[in-house]
């Protein structure tokens, strides 16, 4: 800024004797309130947990796809009262379009699959790890952004698709030493809310506001549910109905309720003895109450959950076979789940399961006089051609420097090169935990890092 006109000049502008630029105004060197960097320990972390998601993804020959961070506005527009439509991060764009950072993935799938029509054999087995965004105001100090896991399964009627996702679920958990004593999966069906809205004359349209409604039942009092309720046209008596039912604690109790004709009894009972025929069935338990938040959900709904009660929930899914008829396609049946980033790292934690991620470097390869740069510079490319870790000290340091700083990348090897050992052909070679050192040949030590490789 000019000291007397006050005038802010573009750095870099000023006349040349100016001196150096102006500094701008300050940078916040934080990231966007609600959201994360992922500096390298916690980007180690993020990149394991996604590897474990993708690994369990390809054993069940999910395919992977991703979508645009960015999407029409008109893809989350639902007027149910679901949260996560209340909290779009959407604005208009410089063409006048109204769009939105996504808060979830599946209608983005969803317009895939549309968007692929017939040519899309079924069934579609879809994974994809995206970040999801929401504007949540901060007074409640959460995130407005987490990454999320889905896997997705469209044109199974059945509940076989769902045993399938339940599976990989189980699998996923299993892989990071998560045991069903720790994390169960809450199972029940949005039907069995459908039969006692049809029981108590409830207008159909109102089903998914119902739903959101009802998903709120742990959230806010029984008092506030029924009000919520009155205003969707569920009057006292079906409301009572209707909450005194999602305690039910068993299947027995559900066809007691809802009768032997009832399909959502029949799921159940099928999905339940499909799961014990994989050997998950222990990880499962019916749970009339669970009913998820989103609108579409039409069938089976589930989440896992801590059996601590410490956390929100890890993860949820359910069957949505409406959802890509509303977006003006063909009634395809689908069903699928969202697993966050989050919760799951502070189960983790909280069981001491993180596992522990350094940096692996296999060689510092240091050149003792800079004349040898070149030489230090070909035997580093020999050696990542052997598919080696290699860190190449690129500036002149004394000795004592390279070994603190191999010691501190905690590497395997120094690779030392000197006139005297280069003039004979070798290079000296240090192991920095046997301490043992030698002075080899260049081609034997790319033969040896070519061996440590296979
Ligand atoms: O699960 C609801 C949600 C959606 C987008 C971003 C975040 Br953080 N959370």
């Amino acid at each position: 800024v000019d000291a007397t006109s006050g005038k802010i000049t573009e750095p870099g502008r000023g006349p040349a004797s100016a001196g150096p630029p102006p500094v701008v105004e300050s940078i916040d060197y934080n990231p966007p309130r609600g959201t994360r960097d992922f500096p390298p320990d916690e980007m180690r972390l993020r990149s394991w947990l996604f590897q474990q998601f993708r690994e369990v993804s390809r054993l069940f020959a999910f395919e992977e796809v991703d979508f645009p961070v960015l999407e029409s506005e008109a893809l989350f527009v639902r007027k149910a009262g679901e949260e996560i439509t209340q909290q779009l991060y959407n604005f208009e764009d410089k063409g006048g379009r109204r769009v939105s950072l996504r808060p979830e993935l599946t209608p983005s799938l969803a317009r895939l699959v549309l968007q692929k029509g017939k040519a899309l054999p079924l069934p579609v087995k879809w994974f994809a790890i995206g970040q999801c965004w929401r504007y949540e105001r901060m007074t409640r100090g959460r995130r407005r952004e987490h990454y999320q896991w889905n896997m997705d399964i469209l044109g199974i009627p059945g509940v076989e698709a769902e045993v399938e996702l339940l599976s990989a679920i189980v699998t996923f958990f299993k892989k990071v030493g998560i045991s069903s004593n720790d994390v169960g999966i809450k199972i029940s069906s949005r039907k069995v809310l459908q039969s006692l809205l049809e029981r108590f004359e409830v207008p159909p349209g109102s089903f998914a506001a119902v739903c959101v409604v009802v998903d709120k039942v742990e959230k806010i009092t029984r008092k506030e549910v029924e009000e919520e309720l009155l205003k969707l046209g569920v009057l006292k008596d079906a409301a009572d109905g209707i909450l005194n039912a999602l305690s039910v604690r068993s299947l027995t109790e559900l066809e007691g309720l809802l009768g032997t004709e009832s399909e959502a009894v029949r799921d159940l009972k099928q999905l339940f003895s499909l799961a014990n025929g994989y050997g998950f069935a222990d990880w499962l338990v019916f749970d009339a109450s669970v009913v998820r938040g989103l609108a579409y959900y039409t069938g089976t709904v589930f989440e896992g959950f801590d059996k601590e009660g410490k956390l929100r929930a890890i993860c949820g899914g359910g069957r949505y076979d409406r959802l890509l008829s509303t977006f003006g396609g063909e009634d395809t049946p689908a069903c699928g789940f969202g697993f966050g980033d989050a919760v799951i790292v502070e189960l983790l934690k909280d069981r001491g399961l993180l596992p522990s991620l350094q940096q692996e470097i296999d060689f510092i390869v240091f050149p003792l006089e800079e004349v040898l740069r070149p030489q230090a510079g070909l035997v580093t490319t020999k050696l990542r051609e052997a598919g080696c870790v290699v860190e190449l000290i690129l500036e002149s340091k004394k000795m004592k420097w390279a070994f603190k700083h191999a010691e501190r990348l905690q590497a395997k090897q120094l690779v030392l090169l000197g006139s005297s050992e280069w003039e004979r052909g070798c290079v000296r070679v240090k192991n920095l935990s046997s301490r043992e050192e030698e002075d080899i040949s260049i081609d034997e030590l790319i033969t040896k890092a070519n061996t440590s490789k296979e």
